[in-house]
């Protein structure tokens, strides 16, 4: 749990770098095709998905030729994480950190220069690939759910990731640790959604800012149509103190009573807080939110290409954790995205601490 950084500040919300690596001058390291096929990522055309299962020394090896082709000196480091998956340590020379896993391409930790933890990963989460890490900042992709064809929110938390580049800009104080982390798909996803496509997300940290960047790719010879979602766990002082700003005025959906069949009401409230379950979507939603966390301090959620915003608590349905966190998720829901052949989709998220007081 995190009190506002002196160094937060909404000033620092600059726009976000263009996510190709190309861009990102300095120590970029690229995978070769080859190199991208990397056996903790290998499939099976099965329903439920299937992983071989490697040696303690076999993995060790692969992670440290992983580390050898993609770490960067004090900024990027691919090292063992729990349950042994394979993760991304990124760090800033502010002191800013974040964690990205392969598996499900989820950032399950993001700390400012403090220490302090700002994202929230729940009790029940597992990290042996028996279901998607509950917490942190998953993909719901290609699904928002529940629909049907496939799991809740998609394919997209439940499948290895690969590297496909990490860089650290030159500027010596500056240095911006980022992943790119690729996703395509292969027989298991296209039973389920058969379309070609490439899912390409850089992580940056930008001193005390996180960013994310999606890019989906259509590189079949079909259209398709998706919806998605960055089911971000933010942690809170108490759920009960908690308030979400920046949705007055707009239309959404409240699952609570039906999530089949939700009702459509208008937000009237400038400030929507958390007096019971709530799991609303708000259409077309501003690019800016904030989540005051109860400490003082909030979370500035700004976006772009995302057009909804989803506001989750389960409440007492998880009654180890609900008062510790609550959703707010930048989504495509309303109006699913359309990507032609060889055009993309692309949206960013540029998350800060800032200072209420
Ligand atoms: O799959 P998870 O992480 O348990 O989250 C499920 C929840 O995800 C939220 O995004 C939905 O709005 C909820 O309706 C749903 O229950």
């Amino acid at each position: 749990m995190f009190a506002p950084s002196a160094a937060s500040r909404l000033g620092h919300l600059t726009p976000l770098p263009h996510s190709s690596p190309r861009a990102l001058h300095g120590v970029v390291q690229h995978a070769s095709r080859a190199e991208l096929r990397c056996s903790w990522k290998k499939t099976m055309p099965r329903r439920r998905h299937q992983y071989p299962r490697l040696s303690a020394s076999a993995v060790a090896t692969e992670l440290a030729e992983t580390q050898e082709k993609f770490g960067i000196a004090d900024h990027v480091e691919i090292t063992e994480g729990e349950g042994g998956l394979p993760k991304v340590v990124l760090r800033h020379s502010c002191g800013s950190k974040a964690e990205v896993y392969l598996y499900g391409a989820v950032v399950t930790s993001w700390t400012q220069p403090s220490g302090d933890e700002v994202l929230y990963v729940r009790p029940d989460a597992k990290f042996d690939k028996s279901k998607p890490i509950s917490g942190g900042i998953p993909h719901c992709f290609p699904q928002f759910g529940p629909g049907p064809a496939m799991q809740q929110h998609g394919f997209a938390r439940n499948l290895d990731w690969s590297i496909s580049a990490t860089s650290a800009d030159l500027q010596p104080d500056e240095r911006d640790p980022s992943v790119e982390l690729t996703l395509t798909d292969n027989d298991y996803t296209r039973k389920m959604w058969p379309y070609a496509f490439k899912a390409v997300y850089t992580v940056t940290l930008h001193e005390e800012q996180l960013r994310t960047d999606l890019r989906v790719i259509n590189t079949g010879d079909q259209p398709f149509d998706f919806t998605a979602a960055m089911h971000t766990y933010i942690e809170v002082l108490d759920i009960e103190v908690a308030t979400v700003r920046g949705l007055q005025g707009l239309t959404f959906l409240n699952k609570v009573p039906n999530p089949e069949e939700p009702e459509t009401k208008e937000e009237d409230r400038e400030v929507v807080s958390f007096p019971g379950p709530v799991d609303s979507v708000y259409l077309k939603a501003k690019d800016y939110v904030e989540l005051d966390v109860g400490t003082g301090a909030a979370v500035a959620i700004s976006s772009s290409g995302w057009e909804d915003v989803v506001v989750w608590s389960p409440w007492t349905a998880m009654p180890d954790c609900y008062k510790k966190f609550c959703c707010v998720e930048n989504a495509k829901f309303g109006t699913p995205a359309t990507v032609q052949p060889g055009d993309s989709w692309r949206g960013t998220q540029d998350f800060a601490v800032i200072d209420l007081e």
